[in-house]
């Protein structure tokens, strides 16, 4: 099944285009040829042949009625005065209609029915002949009664023998009535015919447009589709295309290529909210995430409480162990927080060397106890500098939560800051809550 299948999907555009077309006009052209020779073999060649063979039978037919005529009268009129020029006459046109039967005779030679009314004919004419001559063989004028019995003789196979042409003629016409029936059963046929080659032609008309339309139209009309949806913000959306495989080739180039922007655009999205040096969240992320809590703790009635965290004397601590080393202690601090804190928290680095962390549904006795284990965290941090030696670090915490009068981000960042102030102030390494309620 899979083999028909992908024999079907490595078709050509070419392949299913002439599919098409094919299928569309090469109907038409088969039912054309085959009704031509359909029609010349069954409706013109018979009538050919039937007339042919007609003009075959009529022509003899014809002659031999003439001359008949011209033998009577050569008969009786020989019979009358005894005149040899009247028996030269008889011969002259028996001899003709001897060879019109000779023509006669091969022209029905394949038509059973003619055959026997001219072999009777036939008969009739010999039996006429017989009785001429014994006419003709008469002295002239010396005819009493007795001696007219072959010329009534003679009357009488002539009659016989006109009754049997007509007898053919009646043949020859009813042969030419059966030929031309069977020829209007033949168009009355053809018609039908015609008419149901012309729905086949339709059909597959309909067919090769469809083949066209599966193979091309469909396929195209899904790219631009797909192009479209992906252009409007849909990026998860896919182009199936499987025929052609030129155009299925086009769809996979475009999903690949849009994967590739997918990927690109998320490292970029990440890189955007991302701090380069800690791979912490940066600001820009921070901004938008507290801006959303905010709205999500109003609207379930939830607590939401943010911690400040700065280390203290940082620049003395750059100005003793350099810039570097400045930079290790804040990926420590940034790694060391990030492994202290809820997985529903966020961390974030505030700016230089401020870290900040959301944690969503926590009231100020959880906010408290949090930012003191982050605090002991930081405390105990030994930190590795680059030639070797460690040293110990220490923070100061701001704690402010959300209330009904500062529900707006600013003012929580303002007092988390405010209570930050007060933990300097009052001697650094401490969390001070915003209200002033100090946990160490
Ligand atoms: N190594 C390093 N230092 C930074 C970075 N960002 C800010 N700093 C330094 O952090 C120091 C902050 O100094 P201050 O704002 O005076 O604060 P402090 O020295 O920690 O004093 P207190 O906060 O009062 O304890 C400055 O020396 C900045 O240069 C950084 O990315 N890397």
């Amino acid at each position: 099944m899979s083999r028909i299948k992908s024999f079907w999907q490595q078709r050509s555009l070419k392949f299913w285009l002439a599919s098409g077309l094919v299928m569309t006009i090469a109907p038409v052209c088969l039912l054309a040829v085959l009704g031509y020779l359909r029609f010349h073999s069954e409706i013109v060649q018979p009538l050919v042949a039937v007339t042919e063979e007609q003009s075959q039978v009529l022509q003899p037919l014809n002659q031999i009625e003439i001359n008949l005529w011209d033998v009577s009268r050569a008969v009786v009129d020989y019979a009358a005065t005894g005149q040899r020029g009247y028996a030269d006459s008889y011969v002259e046109h028996r001899d003709l209609i001897d060879q019109a039967f000779v023509r006669l005779e091969q022209a029905v030679a394949r038509q059973p029915l003619l055959e026997q009314d001219v072999r009777q004919a036939l008969a009739d004419w010999r039996a006429v002949t017989e009785d001429a001559e014994q006419v003709l063989g008469l002295p002239p004028r010396m005819m009493d009664t007795s001696r007219r019995q072959p010329v009534l003789a003679f009357e009488d196979d002539i009659d016989r023998l006109g009754h049997d042409l007509g007898k053919l003629f009646e043949d020859v016409r009813l042969a030419n009535e059966a030929s031309h029936r069977r020829a209007l059963a033949a168009i009355t046929q053809f018609d039908q015919l015609a008419l149901a080659a012309l729905l086949l032609s339709v059909v597959f008309g309909v067919l090769g447009l469809w083949i066209i339309n599966r193979s091309l139209i469909d396929s195209m009309n899904r790219l631009s589709d797909g192009a479209m949806k992906f252009a409007d913000g849909d990026p998860d959306h896919r182009i199936e295309v499987r025929i052609p495989y030129e155009l299925a080739g086009v769809a996979d180039t475009f999903n690949t290529m849009r994967s590739k922007i997918l990927l690109q655009q998320r490292e970029l999205e990440t890189a955007a909210i991302t701090d380069s040096l800690t791979g912490l969240h940066n600001r820009r992320h921070f901004d938008r995430m507290l801006a959303q809590e905010c709205l999500r703790a109003e609207r379930f009635g939830q607590p939401l409480a943010l911690v400040l965290c700065d280390i203290d004397h940082f620049k003395k601590f750059n100005d003793t162990y350099g810039h570097q080393n400045g930079d290790r202690v804040l990926k420590a601090v940034s790694e060391a927080l990030h492994d202290a804190i809820r997985q529903v928290d966020v961390v974030c680095r505030y700016g230089g060397e401020e870290f900040v962390v959301i944690l969503p549904n926590c009231d100020r006795e959880q906010a408290g106890e949090a930012a003191e284990r982050l605090r002991q965290t930081m405390a105990a941090l030994s930190v590795q500098l680059a030639d070797g030696q460690t040293v110990a670090i220490s923070g100061s915490f701001g704690v402010a939560i959300q209330s009904d009068q500062d529900s707006d981000p600013e003012t929580l960042i303002r007092r988390a800051d405010d209570a930050l102030y007060d933990s300097k102030r009052h001697g650094r390494d401490r969390v001070t809550l915003a209200a002033a309620t100090e946990v160490t």
